[in-house]
C-alpha cells in the first residue's frame, strides 16, 4: 500500500480540477492501492479566525481548547473529507471518507509537549487497520480525517503527518508520501536556500536542533521517522504544487523532493 498524506495547504478547495486527485486515482487504476490521510490546517485557521478565535501552536501542533476541538471536528471530518470524496467522485472514482475514530482506527492518549499544554492533541497509541484493509478489498480508496478517539471516548485532534505517520506504519506501507507546499526539506548552502534530495534520521536531528527545521515541517519529520520506525521502507516529502510530482516520484522515482531512509544517506 501506499500511505499518501495530503497537506491543507494544497488541496484545492474552489472546486477546479485538482491534479494531485488525479494522480491518486492513475495509481489506484495501477493496482497501487493508495490510502490518503488529509489536512486543513489552513482552513481550521480561518473558520477559528472568522469565530474571533486565535491558533496557536507549540511545534507545528495546534493548542486545542474545546472551540477549536470542535472546528477540527467540523472541517477535518466534515468540510474537508467530503469535498476530497466529492472530488475523487466527480473524477470518477469511489472513494470512502472516515475519521480515525470511525471503526477504532486511530486510539490515541493526550500528547505531553514540554513547551506547555496542548489541549486536546492526540498522540496515536494504537492503530486498527481492519477498515482501511476492508475498504481497500472493496475496490475503495480511503480517505482519512485526522482526529482520534481516547479509552473513554473523548476526541482529540490530531497532526496530519502524525496521523498519516502511524498508519503507513501500522500497515507496513511500501511508501509514505507527504505532499505539502514546499518542494521537500530545505537547507541553507553557500549557493542560497536548496532543497535537500535525502536524509537520514541523524541529519534531521541535526537540522531540528539547529532550527534548519521548524514549524509545521516538525510534524512532518516526525512522522516519516515514527513510519520508518514501523517498517515503512522509505518515506518522501513531496511538492503538491508540482503538478504530476506524485504520479512521477512513485512510477519512476522522478518527482524530486526529500527521501527520508531509516539506512545511509539517500541519493
Ligand atoms: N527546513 C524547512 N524546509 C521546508 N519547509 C520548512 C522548513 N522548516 C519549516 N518549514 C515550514 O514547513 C511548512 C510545511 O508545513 P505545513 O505548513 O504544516 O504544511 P502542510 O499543510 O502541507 O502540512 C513550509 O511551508 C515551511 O514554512
Ligand atoms: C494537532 C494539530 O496540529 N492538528 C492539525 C490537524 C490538521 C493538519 O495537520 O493539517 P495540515 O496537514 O494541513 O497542516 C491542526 O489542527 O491544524
Amino acid at each position: 500500500m501506499l500511505v499518501i498524506k495530503y497537506g491543507g495547504s494544497t488541496i484545492r478547495t474552489d472546486g477546479s480540477p485538482d491534479p494531485v486527485i488525479g494522480d491518486i486515482i492513475e495509481l489506484h487504476k495501477k493496482g497501487l492501492q493508495p490510502v490518503v490521510v488529509h489536512g486543513g490546517g489552513k482552513a481550521m485557521s480561518s473558520l477559528l479566525e472568522q469565530l474571533g478565535h486565535r491558533s496557536q501552536f507549540l511545534d507545528g501542533y495546534r493548542v486545542t481548547d474545546d472551540v477549536t476541538l470542535k472546528v477540527a471536528a467540523m472541517v477535518l471530518g466534515g468540510d474537508m473529507n467530503k469535498r476530497l470524496v466529492a472530488a475523487f467522485q466527480a473524477a470518477g472514482s469511489a472513494a470512502v471518507g472516515i475519521t480515525g475514530v470511525d471503526g477504532g482506527l486511530l486510539t490515541v492518549q493526550k500528547k505531553h509537549h514540554s513547551g506547555g499544554d496542548l489541549g486536546f492533541v492526540g498522540e496515536v497509541e494504537a492503530v486498527n487497520v481492519t477498515l482501511i484493509h476492508a475498504l481497500v478489498a472493496a475496490g475503495f480508496i480511503p480517505v482519512i480525517a485526522p482526529l482520534g478517539v481516547d479509552a473513554q471516548g473523548q476526541i482529540y485532534n490530531i497532526n496530519a503527518d502524525s496521523a498519516a505517520g502511524a498508519i503507513a506504519g501500522a500497515l507496513e506501507a511500501e511508501k509514505l508520501y507527504l505532499l505539502t507546499d514546499v518542494p521537500g526539506i530545505l537547507h541553507e548552502t553557500e549557493a542560497g536556500r536548496e532543497l535537500l534530495p535525502g536524509a537520514t534520521p541523524a541529519l534531521i536531528a541535526d537540522l531540528i536542533a539547529d532550527g534548519t527545521i521548524s514549524g509545521g515541517m516538525i510534524p512532518k519529520v516526525e512522522a516519516c521517522l515514527e513510519a520508518l520506525r514501523h517498517g515503512a521502507a522509505h518515506v518522501h516529502i513531496i511538492d503538491g504544487n508540482d503538478p504530476h510530482a506524485l504520479l512521477h516520484e512513485a512510477l519512476d522515482g522522478r518527482g524530486g523532493g526529500t527521501i527520508i531512509r531509516g539506512g545511509e544517506l539517500a541519493r
